[in-house]
This record gives structure tokens, C-alpha cells and sequence, in this order.
């Protein structure tokens, strides 16, 4: 494992722009509810939230949502802690049936869509009836890759620009999940 350099993480932080405040987040995860409310409260839906992103908007969703509902989680990473994108590494696939069921998934950020693409095309392998999408932050850019089919999130709480961003579940290296809005890590002048 290599030693992480705290200074640069610590820089990172204090160098980053604040793009939305904690107040903004809580507001569009608010709204994200509101959203989810209205299409999937008679469907008694599964909820998972994707870790390791999602899970504090999964959590803050959660209590948002007053409808029969069951909550799972499932694990899948692509950027293994770095800023860039490999395939899709499975950690934990989701242990409650989906069978017959409407699903959501959870997760913090849609950046290029192949994380939730293969999410969504797994629960529909599993027999989902419906799998909708839920994502706190969409980043908007024309990096998409062709190959990938055009999924698009059925609920989302903010746009950002194209820049690597921080805070509410997304990460810089590991760090900053617990940042308490959104930020985007300053370019190198
Ligand atoms: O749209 P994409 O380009 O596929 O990227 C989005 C995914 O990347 C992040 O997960 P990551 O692989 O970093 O794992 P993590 O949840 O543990 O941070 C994020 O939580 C999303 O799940
Ligand atoms: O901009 C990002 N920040 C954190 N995690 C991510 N996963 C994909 N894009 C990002």
C-alpha cells in the first residue's frame, strides 16, 4: 500500500473550489426525494446505494423517502481511489432478490455512466421489473465513451462542469468523502 501524502491531501482541500454548499447539497437531495417520491412510492421498491460513493447520499435519501421500501447496498469500484476510470470491479453484488421487483440504485456521482450502466444492465440480467437511478451530482462533458449505451439517470440533484470533484461521498484518493459540500480540485496553474 503506498503511503499516502498527507500534505497533498490537505492541499487539495484548501486549494479546491467550492462549486455547491452544504445548505445547496442538502436542498437537492431534498428535491432528489420529492423526485423518487413521486414516481416510486406504490411500487415497494429495493434501494441500493452504491459504496463506496453513495453511501451518504444513500443514507440521507433513506429517511427521506416515507414509503414501504426495502434498503440493501451493493459494492462495485472503477477508480480504485485514483481520479481515472478502469473496469468495473464487483465487490458485493446485491444480496436481496430483485426478481419481479422495482429497483433503485443510489450513487453519488454519473460521470462517464459505465459504473451505473452495468449496474442497471445486472439488475435487469436479474430480473428486475423496473431499475430507476438516483444521483446527487451529474457531470456534464462529451467524453462518454461510444461503446457505452446511452443510460441516462432518471433523478438528478445537480449538474457540475467537467472537473474532478470532492465531498458527500466522492472522494480525492480515498479522502474528502466527508467534505461537507462540493468541490472541485483546482488545476494546476
Ligand atoms: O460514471 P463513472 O465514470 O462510471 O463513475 C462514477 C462512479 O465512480 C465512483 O465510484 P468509484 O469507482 O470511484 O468507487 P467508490 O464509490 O468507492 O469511490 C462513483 O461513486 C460512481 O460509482
Ligand atoms: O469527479 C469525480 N469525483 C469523485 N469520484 C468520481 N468518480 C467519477 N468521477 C468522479
Amino acid at each position: 500500500m503506498p503511503k499516502i501524502d498527507e500534505e497533498e491531501i490537505k492541499r487539495v482541500y484548501i486549494q479546491a473550489d467550492l462549486l455547491y454548499s452544504e445548505a445547496e447539497v442538502e436542498q437537492a437531495i431534498n428535491k432528489l426525494a420529492a423526485l423518487v417520491t413521486e414516481d416510486m412510492a406504490d411500487k415497494t421498491p429495493v434501494v441500493f446505494p452504491v459504496l463506496n460513493g453513495g453511501l451518504v447520499v444513500g443514507g440521507k435519501l433513506l429517511t427521506k423517502l416515507n414509503f414501504p421500501l426495502e434498503a440493501g447496498y451493493l459494492h462495485a469500484t472503477r477508480y480504485r481511489n485514483t481520479t481515472s476510470g478502469h473496469s468495473l470491479e464487483w465487490l458485493m453484488k446485491p444480496q436481496i432478490d430483485v426478481k419481479g421487483r422495482a429497483v433503485l440504485i443510489v450513487d453519488d456521482i454519473f460521470d462517464e455512466g459505465i459504473t451505473l450502466t452495468e449496474i442497471v444492465n445486472y439488475c435487469h440480467a436479474e430480473g428486475a421489473s423496473e431499475v430507476k437511478v438516483a444521483v446527487l451530482v451529474h457531470k456534464n462533458h462529451n467524453r462518454t465513451p461510444t461503446a457505452t449505451p446511452a443510460l441516462q439517470a432518471d433523478f438528478i440533484g445537480l449538474e457540475i462542469e467537467d472537473r474532478y470533484v470532492f465531498g458527500y461521498g466522492m472522494d480525492y484518493k480515498g479522502y474528502w468523502r466527508n467534505a461537507p459540500g462540493i468541490f472541485a480540485v483546482r488545476e494546476r496553474e
